[in-house]
């Protein structure tokens, strides 16, 4: 017998700082001094977002102010199958106080000190170092010198993601560029995403590839060796088969008409969130004649974050 699933609201507070908090799960439930996103289950009738709200304020006396609707996770565990709802959370009201006995601990992206966590939030993890911005190179219509001029300031102003994709270059052309920027982008600590080919990618040792959808349809697993793989897609089949593979994020659009794609069918926040409410595992990034300020829009309808190409490069 398959048993019923029990939904659960959870919520990642993040400080301005990139910060996020993790409460230890108080004695006597499953998974006592395990670390978890505070959150519980949703009562009967309830929304995922009332129910946060709800259990932030029972669980750490906090007033939630804004919450944005982020990852779905479900999970089987011997004692329940749970359908965990993530939020982000950026804004609260009151002072963090545990009102169970449980701790609570601020921790960075990619740098836990505490453990062991839930199983179930290993991907939510993975999801947090994700930037909201994602900037894709734009050599195509600035030239090399220009471009490169563009990167050097991004990089002296903290960029900390970086997707090389030019795809009007033949393979060994990219191959020299790609070489470039990583050299550039070292130093910074930016992490360099070749697009199309995870043989490339192995080859630079870059922090991983990004796959064009017919690629991404065409794969049964994973590509190996890479510590981040991500893909485009443009709709719910290809971003649930992305999200089977187990792939890092995936790209979301065409959002809006884009100087490159003028008239072509695009989704709109109506579109964009209508797919993204299905609930997957991976972060979304929001694509298409997007620039930053989009990025509110883009979080409040369940993405991630936005994919920048022009937007990225521009003053
Ligand atoms: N709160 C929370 N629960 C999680 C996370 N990850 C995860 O797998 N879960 C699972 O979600 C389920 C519900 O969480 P919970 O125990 O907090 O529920 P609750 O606050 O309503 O507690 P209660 O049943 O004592 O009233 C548990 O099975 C827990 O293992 C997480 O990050 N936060
Ligand atoms: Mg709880």
């Amino acid at each position: 017998m398959t048993r019923p699933i029990t939904h659960v609201a959870a919520g990642v507070l993040v400080r301005d700082d990139g910060e996020f908090l993790l409460g230890s799960r108080p004695e006597g439930k499953p998974y006592a001094g395990y670390w978890e996103f505070p959150g519980g289950k949703l009562e009967p009738g309830e929304s995922a977002l009332a129910a946060l709200k709800r259990e932030l304020n029972e669980e750490m006396g906090i007033e939630v102010v804004t919450a944005y609707p982020w990852l779905t996770q479900e999970f089987i565990y011997p004692h329940a199958t749970v359908r965990l709802h993530f939020f982000q959370v950026t804004r609260w009201k009151g002072e963090i106080q545990p009102q169970e006995g449980q701790q609570f601990v601020w921790q960075r992206p990619g740098m836990l000190t505490v453990a062991p966590m839930l199983p179930a939030n290993t991907p939510i993890l993975r999801g947090l170092e994700l930037p909201n911005e994602m900037a894709i190179s734009n050599v195509a219509e600035l030239g090399e010198s220009e471009y490169m001029r563009r990167l050097a300031r991004r990089l002296t102003g903290g960029l900390r993601w970086l997707m090389l994709r030019e795809p009007h270059l033949e393979r060994d052309d990219f191959a020299l560029l790609a070489e470039k920027v990583l050299a550039l982008a070292k130093p910074f600590g930016v992490r360099v995403i070749i697009n199309r080919d995870p043989e490339l990618a192995r080859q630079l040792g870059a922090a991983g590839v990004h796959l064009r959808s017919p690629q991404l349809m065409a794969l049964q697993e994973r590509p190996e060796g890479l510590d981040w793989v991500g893909a485009s897609t443009h709709g719910g089949p290809e971003l649930a088969h992305a999200a089977r593979l187990g792939l890092d994020y995936a790209f979301l659009g065409t959002l809006q008409p884009t100087p490159s794609h003028p008239d072509g069918d695009t989704l709109g926040w109506g579109g964009f969130a209508r797919i993204v409410s299905h609930g997957y595992t991976l972060p979304v990034y929001a694509i298409g004649g997007l620039s930053l300020g989009d990025l509110p829009a883009a979080r409040q309808h369940g993405g991630h974050g936005v994919a920048l190409l022009r937007a990225a490069w521009n003053a």
